[in-house]
């Protein structure tokens, strides 16, 4: 697993504007070596400006969106379309506004979907999809994505990996259902650590003063159990793309690079 890197931005909109830029970038690069790339998208309020930004950039011509796979980190368990659901957010920011392949866009299940109103099938079903877009060159049930998006919450959950919950300790199944979250609503579906850590590059990506404590203990020592986002690392590159309101509180000895 790679060590953090961490790079901050002046505020919440030059984040989500630079955050784009540099997913351009990415997916750009990838796709002229390999011909094909892969994203996993969070939900939350910066991982949607970073779509909405990336919707409104005239570099986003630049990523061949035929060839583009893009999949969920975590989703809330409710019916298709919900104004909540991350998939209703990542569509109308962005994905309503190019020309993605449909076929190459998988949201999780919704509670309206095959298996009706529950979780685990659900993301067992989800699980299956990833195996099966998963080549022998990934070693493992789930592809090497090009990059995961994290959002990162005030008690420093990523994706619906919420301190404490049992989904923290799968160390197997690379996708479950989460019931109780603490934030609403409860029952969701997520990516787990080995999933998350299939990536190669993972973006922990944070805005503003009430993420600023979650970000200290993500870049701490502290344990994944207790703190999510210490536990979310990439195998090639982990970044923390943070405003400097959520930056403010970075432990010693973290080599931060700043933008104006
Ligand atoms: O519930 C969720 O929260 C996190 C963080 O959201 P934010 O609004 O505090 O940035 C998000 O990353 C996750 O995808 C979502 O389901």
């Amino acid at each position: 697993m790679s060590t953090p890197g961490v790079l901050v931005h002046r505020d919440q909109e030059l984040l989500a504007r630079a955050v784009a830029a540099r997913l351009v970038t990415r997916l750009v690069d990838v796709q002229a070596a390999r011909g094909s790339a892969s994203v996993v998208l969070t939900g939350g309020g910066v991982g949607t400006a970073v779509l909405a930004e990336l919707a409104a950039s005239r570099a986003r011509d630049a990523i061949d969106w035929r060839a583009l796979d893009i999949w969920w980190g975590d989703e809330r368990f409710l019916p298709s379309g919900d104004p909540e659901r991350n998939e209703t957010g990542a569509r109308k920011a962005l994905l309503d506004h190019v020309d993605v392949d449909p076929a190459r866009v998988r949201p999780m299940p919704s509670t309206d979907g095959p298996d009706g109103a529950d979780p685990e099938a659900a993301a067992d079903r989800y699980a299956a999809a990833l195996r099966a877009a998963a080549r022998p060159e990934d070693h493992g049930p789930v592809p090497s994505f090009d990059v995961l998006m994290l959002g990162l919450g005030p008690d420093a959950h990523v994706a619906s990996l919420f301190p404490e919950l049992p989904a923290l300790y799968e160390e197997e199944r690379p996708v479950v259902a989460v019931r109780g979250a603490p934030k609403p609503p409860p029952t969701r579906i997520s990516l787990t650590f080995p999933a998350i850590r299939a990536a190669r590059e993972v973006w922990v990506i944070a805005a503003g003063e009430s993420k600023s404590t979650a970000v200290r203990l993500a870049l701490s020592e502290a344990g994944p159990i207790q703190v999510p986002g210490a536990g979310a690392r990439g195998r090639q590159r982990t970044l923390f793309l943070l405003d400097r309101a959520a930056a403010s509180q970075l432990p010693p000895g973290i080599e931060r690079l700043s933008s104006p």
